[in-house]
């Protein structure tokens, strides 16, 4: 592993580097980092990294003594560039500012023009490929073991794959800059399986907001059948992790700024220009993300209705070019353009112009003193990922303590809602009264609106979001490899059976749906959940074995347990152990005190029973606390649709507000209490069977098997924490502290286990990654196991099958 220096390197990967380079002569150019954007985060993370940057130079090179030349002088600024040259109008152009860009923004598909070879969605999309894996290489070219790779943004959501097909040992992480619409929308886009496939190879992805984390996970989870957790999104075992950590700016540098000479003869200058009126301002990319029509439509209603105000007032918007190759980018700055003439037509004199429209960027300094002389900042994004110039704003007001009137649309909303006034920008009214409050506010009011937010900006600087991803990209690695290496083995059958013929006390504890349950196929009218009539025999007579207790552990209510294993002389734990029945048959409520709440059943049962109704050959088990709606059985692609439906209802209505998990698994949806996961309850379980029986053995084998939600592999991991470190006797061990009495604050015997390592048999079926420490196919390998077990369950007797 290559370090350089002390500290640990990162390769920060973007569409753009954060510096604009001039040509100054032949081969040779000046640098200068851009200063607003994003790349505010570099000067946040250097302090702890090596950092360097990978992007796009902003121009084409094709000269190959020029492009060593240009790499020579961006690598002084720690900044390595990927030559995109014919494949970058396509690739920036076309599929990601043309296609993936508007429906991230809710904006819908533009029309496909595929009789133009150069404007054909497959020609798009082929570029982005090809800009991704251009990116690819200039990564590889030079990364080394051990560095972290952090790619941002939507330009590049199949860099995350393409690295991990690389060498699946790289550390990486992604994080989108723009919002992540509804499902309904992104579902509209041609390549979105892949795209989605592609992100969640990441070890970490970051949104600025939870709506935009929330939305993901739950596109996942429709578009993909994958199970989306509190921690991210679970596919085949395998944990990609969400986290939202809004972005921030380095607000010393506008603090700092508004302070120098220069910039406050700027700030006097434009004071004089505009003496004896308010400036309300404006400064955004001309996009049609940032709603400038709308801006200027809620500004023209405030002068109609408020005449007292037309002389007294001023907007001046900044409205940098950007884009200006993408039709639609063209389109809103001819219809920008018509408004700003309309609004100084009807309101403007000789004397004075209600607008200053300037379609162009400032210098960085100039921004600041713009931002420190304006009265109200007005923004109006129709959507926004953050927006940082509302950060930006606020940070430069220590002086004026001016209004921000911000969009809900904005990512930024959520956090500087408390101080700013927050418009719908669709609502002209709404936009034109928040202008006329903002001009009019109290100093009070105003004062105490820019101390909440100016806390926030200071204390959520670029730097700690910055800092805080890389340390949770740490976590999710480090996490990650752990489960890496923990991919299952094969079981050991015949050793597995022999120490089970060796041991004194086993502990079988078993699923139900998908391990004991009778295989279905289409054919199948019967819809009842049944035991596989091969484990008739075999279940019996591990049951009746006085050496062997057996525990059917399922998310199944009591009913249908009791109804499939009454006669057995065996242990059930009904909904995931919230209930619990002693072999004499005898229930016992076995929940903890916080799960009390369950107002949500009725409801949740209620949509279960719409869709069930609505959906041919679906069912659905409804417990006391979870329900389980099953389409296995259902027209495939049917199902999906209706499962998908399905979660937008929940998610609407009966759960928005209750405690609950919502698990989506590959032909079910499920909603339960909250945390209530196999692992949780076993502890509970054991506890409550040793209040019931006198053991005199303790547990020397322990075999535990299912067809689990990953949430519920937490059972796998009880187990580990029981076994008896090999060099401690048993004696020794009565004496330790480690009991299932002290773990799981139940009343029972310190002599619970004797477990060895050897003796611990946890097993997955059909996945690929697992807690568990081996793997099998299928059910049908459960009947073989507890078949040779049962064979042998008078040691060294002769079978009894
Ligand atoms: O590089 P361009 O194509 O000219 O566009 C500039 C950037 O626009 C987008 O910015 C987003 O990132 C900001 C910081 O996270 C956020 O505040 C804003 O809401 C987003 O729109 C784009 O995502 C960047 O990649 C571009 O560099
Ligand atoms: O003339 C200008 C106007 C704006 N900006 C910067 O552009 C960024 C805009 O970021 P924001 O998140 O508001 O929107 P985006 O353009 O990234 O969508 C801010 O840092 C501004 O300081 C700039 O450098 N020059």
């Amino acid at each position: 592993m290559m370090s350089y220096g002390e500290r640990p390197r990162l390769l920060v990967v973007a569409n753009r580097l954060p510096v604009s380079s001039k040509k100054t002569g032949e081969n040779s150019w000046s640098m200068e980092m851009s200063p607003g954007g994003k790349f505010n985060l570099l000067g946040g993370v250097t302090d702890q990294y090596d950092t360097k940057w990978v992007g796009w130079p902003g121009f084409d090179v094709y000269n190959e003594v020029e492009k060593t030349a240009l790499s020579k002088s961006l690598a002084q600024m720690n900044c390595i560039p990927v030559f995109l040259n014919e494949v970058f109008d396509q690739y920036y152009n076309g599929y990601s500012n043309g296609i993936i860009w508007p429906i991230l923004h809710h904006m819908g598909l533009p029309v496909e023009y595929h009789h133009d070879a150069n404007k054909s969605f497959q020609t798009q999309y082929d570029a982005y490929k090809k800009a991704n894996r251009m990116f690819l290489d200039v990564v590889m070219e030079n990364y080394e073991e051990g560095d972290t790779i952090w790619c941002q943004d939507y330009h590049l959501m199949f860099l995350p794959q393409y690295l991990k097909e690389y060498n699946n040992k790289i550390k990486v992480g992604w994080f989108l800059h723009s919002p992540f619409p509804s499902s309904e929308v992104y579902k509209t886009l041609p390549s979105r399986s892949e795209l989605l496939r592609s992100v969640l190879r990441a070890d970490l992805l970051g949104f600025h907001t939870y709506d935009f984390a929330r939305h993901f996970v739950s596109t996942c989870t429709q578009i993909l059948g994958v199970e989306g957790t509190h921690e991210g999104v679970v596919d085949q075992g395998r944990l990609t992790r969400v986290v939202v950590l809004p972005m921030g700016i380095d607000p010393d540098r506008f603090i700092s700024t508004c302070k120098l000479p220069e910039v406050i003869q700027q700030m006097n200058e434009l004071k004089e220009k505009f003496s004896g009126k308010k400036v309300i301002l404006g400064v955004d990319r001309l996009d049609m993300i940032k709603g400038i029509p709308q801006k200027y439509l809620g500004f023209e209603k405030f002068l109609e209705e408020n005449p007292d105000w037309r002389d007294k007032v001023v907007l001046v918007q900044i409205a940098v070019p950007t884009r200006d190759a993408v039709p639609e980018y063209q389109k809103v700055r001819d219809q920008v353009h018509g408004l700003v003439g309309r609004i100084n037509g009807r309101f403007g004199s000789i004397s004075s112009l209600p607008v200053h429209h300037m379609d162009c960027s400032v210098p960085s300094n100039y921004l600041c003193a713009l931002y420190a002389t304006a009265d109200v900042m007005l923004v109006t994004s129709l959507r926004d990922g953050l927006n940082l110039v509302s950060h930006e704003f606020v940070a430069s007001q220590e002086s004026k303590k001016g209004v921000l009137i911000l969009s809900e649309f904005a990512g930024a909303g959520q956090s500087l809602g408390a101080g700013a006034l927050l418009v719908n920008p669709w609502n002209v009214t709404e936009v034109s009264s928040a202008i006329k409050d903002a001009l009019t506010m109290p100093a009070e009011e105003r004062e105490e609106r820019h101390r909440v937010n100016f806390q926030y900006v200071i204390t959520n600087s670029a730097e700690k979001w910055g800092g805080d991803f890389l340390s949770e990209l740490n976590d999710a690695f480090a996490a990650s490899e752990m489960k890496i290496r923990s991919i299952p083995h094969e079981i050991p059958q015949q050793d597995m059976i022999q120490r089970y013929s060796q041991s004194n006390h086993r502990l079988i504890i078993l699923g139900f749906c998908g391990t004991l349950t009778e295989p279905m196929n289409s054919q199948n009218d019967e819809l009842d959940l049944k035991l596989n009539p091969k484990l008739e025999g075999t279940l019996k007579a591990l049951c009746n074995d006085p050496k062997t207790t057996v525990v059917v552990l399922s998310r199944s209510g009591r009913n249908i347990l009791d109804k499939v294993f009454g006669e057995y002389k065996i242990w059930l734990a009904a909904e995931n152990g919230m209930f619990l029945r002693d072999p004499s048959g005898e229930w016992v409520t076995n929940m903890p005190q916080n799960m009390k709440n369950l107002d949500w059943v009725h409801g949740v049962k209620n949509v279960f029973k719409y869709f069930t109704d609505r959906t041919p050959r679906s069912f659905f088990e409804a417990s006391e606390t979870s329900l389980v709606w099953n389409h296995e059985y259902a027209d495939v692609k049917f199902g999906k649709t209706q499962a998908r439906d399905m979660l937008q209802h929940l998610w609407a209505g009966p759960i928005s507000k209750a405690s609950v998990d919502v698990v989506r698994g590959n032909h079910s949806v499920e909603v339960h209490a909250m945390n209530e996961t196999k692992g949780a309850a076993i502890g509970r379980i054991l506890g409550e069977m040793m209040h019931k029986i006198s053991m005199t053995t303790p547990i020397d084998y322990v075999f535990c098997s299912g067809y689990l939600l990953e949430k519920d592999e937490d059972i796998y991991t009880f187990f580990e924490s029981e076994i008896v470190p090999s060099k401690l006797s048993h004696e020794t061990r009565s004496k330790s502290s480690s009991s299932i009495h002290s773990l799981k604050k139940k009343q029972v015997s310190p002599n619970v286990f004797d477990l060895k390592k050897e003796n611990y048999f946890s097993v997955a079926i059909g996945q690929t990654r697992s807690k568990a420490r081996y793997v099998i196919d299928s059910s049908q390998d459960v009947v073989d196991l507890l078949q040779s077990c049962s064979c042998r369950y008078n040691n060294n007797g002769p079978p009894i099958f």
